[in-house]
C-alpha cells in the first residue's frame, strides 16, 4: 500500500465491521477525514466511538472493512506509523511520582525527532502546571497533559477518545480551547465526544455514530440545516384570535401552548425565508416576550437518531428530555 500524498484523506474507513461475539459494535461505516480539518465522532456512550478510534490507531484488529491512514492500514502497527498517528495515552500510561514536565521530557525521549516541550506546553496551557506531580493532577490538567504527550512526535493524525469526559465545565472550556489549538494545516485531528456544543463549536465535521452506524455526516452547520432546519417562533399574544387568524390567511402553522397571565403562550415553525415576514405580520403592540430559536446539532442528533444524550453520554428517548419547544406554562 502506498504511503498517502497530501491530498488523499488523512484517513480512509470503508465498510468497517467490529463484531464482538453476539455484539455488533460498527456496521459497515464509511468515512473520509483530511489534514487541516477536526472531525469529530459524536454519539451516545455503547455507539462505538472508541471501536472506531482505536481501530483507526490499529489498537484493535477489525472484523471487516479496510482503513486506510495516512496512507497505511494501521492494524499491525507500522512503526513509521507510531510517530505520525498518535493517541492520548491512557492513565496506565503515567508515572505518578513524575511531574507534568517530567513526564513529557521523558516522553520526547521516546521519539526520534520530537518537538520541543515548551513547544507543546504552551499552546495547551500545561505550563501552568508543569512542576506539579500526575498524581495530584486534576481531570482537565491531565487531560491536558495527555494531550500534550500525544502531539510531541508532531503527528499528522491525532486522535482524542472523549477528552472532556467527566470534566465539570469550567475545565471543558479550557480544555476546549487547547483542542483548538491542535487544528494545523498539515495535521488532522479526531475527536470522539458526546457532548453536542463541543462538537459543534470545535469540529469542521461531524459523524454521528448511532448503535454502530454512521447516522449523518457533515460541517455541523449543515447536519443541523438538513435536520433542524427553520426556527421556532415564541410570543405571548393578548387577543389571541386576531393572530391565529392573521396566520391562517397567510399560511403559518400556529401553535397554542398554553397560558401565562391571560395571555395565549404561541408557538410558529417557520423557515429561515419567512422569519422577518412572520415577525411582522404576527408581532406587534399586543404581543409580548417574543422568543427566536433556531435549530442545533442536539435538535438535529434527536432529528436523526430518534435520541438525545444526557451530560453523562446516555442515550435518552428524544421525547423523555427536554426539547427546544418546551414552553413555562402558566398553571395559575
Ligand atoms: N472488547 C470488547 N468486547 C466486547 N464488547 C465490546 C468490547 N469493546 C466494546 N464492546 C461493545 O461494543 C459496543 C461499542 O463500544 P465502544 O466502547 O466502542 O462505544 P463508545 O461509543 O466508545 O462508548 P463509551 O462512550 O461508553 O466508551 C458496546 O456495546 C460495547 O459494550
Amino acid at each position: 500500500m502506498a504511503e498517502g500524498g497530501r491530498d488523499d484523506p488523512a484517513v480512509r474507513v470503508r465498510g468497517l465491521t467490529q463484531v464482538y461475539g453476539p455484539a455488533v459494535a460498527l456496521d459497515g461505516v464509511d468515512f473520509d477525514a483530511h489534514r487541516g480539518e477536526i472531525v469529530g465522532v459524536l454519539g451516545p456512550n455503547g455507539a462505538g466511538k472508541t471501536t472506531l478510534l482505536e481501530t483507526c490507531v490499529g489498537l484493535r484488529s477489525r472484523t471487516r472493512g479496510t482503513v486506510e491512514v495516512i496512507g497505511l492500514d494501521p492494524e499491525p502497527r507500522p512503526l513509521r506509523l507510531r510517530e505520525r498517528v498518535t493517541v492520548q495515552p491512557q492513565h496506565a500510561a503515567l508515572m505518578p511520582e513524575l511531574t507534568a514536565r517530567e513526564t513529557l521530557e521523558l516522553w520526547s525521549s521516546f521519539y526520534r525527532n520530537p518537538l520541543a516541550v515548551p513547544d507543546v506546553t504552551g499552546p495547551l496551557g500545561v505550563e501552568d502546571f508543569g512542576d506539579r506531580r500526575v498524581s495530584v493532577l486534576s481531570g482537565g490538567q491531565f487531560q491536558r497533559l495527555r494531550i500534550a504527550m500525544a502531539l510531541l512526535p508532531d503527528p499528522e493524525v491525532v486522535l482524542l477518545d472523549e477528552p472532556s469526559a467527566g470534566l465539570d465545565p469550567a475545565n471543558r472550556k479550557a480544555l476546549r480551547r487547547a483542542v483548538a489549538e491542535l487544528r494545523g494545516e498539515n495535521r488532522c485531528v479526531i475527536l470522539s465526544t458526546h457532548h453536542m456544543d463541543e462538537a459543534e463549536e470545535l469540529c469542521d465535521r461531524i459523524v454521528v455514530v448511532d448503535g454502530g452506524r454512521l447516522a449523518a455526516e457533515g460541517p455541523p452547520s449543515r447536519i443541523v440545516a438538513e435536520h433542524a432546519p427553520g426556527c421556532q417562533l415564541r410570543f405571548e399574544a393578548s387577543d389571541y384570535g386576531t393572530i391565529a387568524d392573521l396566520a391562517r390567511e397567510h399560511g403559518f402553522d400556529l401553535e397554542r401552548r398554553g397560558t401565562r397571565g391571560g395571555c395565549v403562550l404561541v408557538e410558529v415553525e417557520v423557515g429561515e425565508d419567512r422569519l422577518n415576514e412572520a415577525l411582522s405580520l404576527l408581532v406587534g403592540s399586543d404581543t409580548a416576550g417574543v422568543d427566536i430559536r433556531r435549530g442545533d446539532l442536539e435538535e438535529a442528533f434527536a432529528a436523526v437518531t430518534g435520541s438525545r444524550i444526557d451530560d453523562e453520554g446516555q442515550r435518552k428517548p428524544a421525547e423523555d428530555a427536554p426539547r427546544r419547544t418546551e414552553l413555562p406554562l402558566d398553571t395559575r
